[in-house]
């Protein structure tokens, strides 16, 4: 599981725990002190859309211009799932094989990928079960969708339906027809990953309420740890909470969601 601590108080630095180093004083927590955000890390050929495709779902728009990614970028976007909000933090990989010894660092931690493929591209649509093999390597199976980007260039297409829903379902994985470029489906391909991690982490909490209430330990010692929530979990090696200082004026949602998680984290 991992682990983002910022100091209350303010300070931005964080704190990155692996799942064997995850422990946490729970009597050091607030219960204004807790969110839940989602690494999601998006891989695929050069060229598909990666980049495009978090800027339109973080930044609401569109260019024209090819500007290959070097390495690894960054955003994020707030949502509410189930009245809670939930933070998703996109990570955007290179797809030139160049920089595959840098962005394979990136994937870890990640709950969930997205394997994404151009409808004009056949070679990157090929290349989708290496993509997903990659992301294995470093996360364990993880919620996936498969997209395939570029459907407003459907005539142009170099692959048929047949056979990208036959590969989805080899890999186990959700497939989304998306246009980044037409703003089509691209918001979904993030609601279906968060909710599905949502409900992950949702019964991986209630599992360790339980397991608290039926242990015959106290259920809060002195340094409970916080890998008592992920055991249910450790298949994605995920699992993030987010502790950060109180928000002010939030009001009602924000104190009913901590109310939430505290809830289902059994601190209450
Ligand atoms: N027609 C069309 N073009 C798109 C679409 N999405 C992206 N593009 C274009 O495809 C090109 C490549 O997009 P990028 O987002 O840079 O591709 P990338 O996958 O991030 O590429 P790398 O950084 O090399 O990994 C750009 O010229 C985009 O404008 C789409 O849905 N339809």
């Amino acid at each position: 599981m991992r682990l983002i601590q910022t100091a209350t108080g303010g300070a931005a630095a964080s704190v990155l725990q692996t799942h064997s180093q995850a422990q946490y004083n729970y009597t050091s927590m607030r219960e204004d002190d807790i969110e839940l955000a989602i690494k999601v890390v998006i891989v695929g050929n050069g060229g598909v859309g990666k980049s495009s495709m978090i800027q339109r779902y973080c930044k609401g728009i569109f260019t024209k211009d090819y500007k290959k990614t070097i390495g690894v970028d960054f955003l994020e976007r707030q949502i509410e799932i189930d009245g809670e909000d939930v933070r998703i933090m996109l990570w955007d990989t290179a797809g030139q094989e160049e920089f595959d010894c840098i962005t394979k660092a990136y994937y870890r931690g990640a709950q969930a990928s997205v394997l994404v493929f151009s409808t004009t591209d056949r070679a990157s649509f090929d290349a989708i079960k290496d993509w997903k093999r990659k992301v294995e390597n470093e996360c364990n199976e993880i919620p996936t969708v498969i997209v395939q980007n570029k459907i407003d260039l459907i005539e142009q297409a170099v692959v048929t339906a047949d056979e990208v829903e036959t590969l989805a379902k080899l890999l186990n994985c959700r497939l989304i027809r998306t246009s980044v470029k037409e703003d089509i489906n691209v918001a979904s391909v993030f609601r279906y990953l968060a909710t599905k991690c949502h409900q992950l982490m949702t019964q991986s909490y209630d599992q360790a309420a339980g397991n608290q209430q039926n242990s015959s330990h106290p259920p809060y010692s002195s340094t409970p740890t916080i890998s008592a929530f992920s055991p249910t979990f450790t298949k994605s090696s995920s699992g993030t909470i987010v502790l950060r200082p109180a928000k002010k004026g939030h009001g009602s949602s924000v104190a009913r969601k901590r109310k939430i998680v505290l809830k289902k984290c059994g601190i209450l």
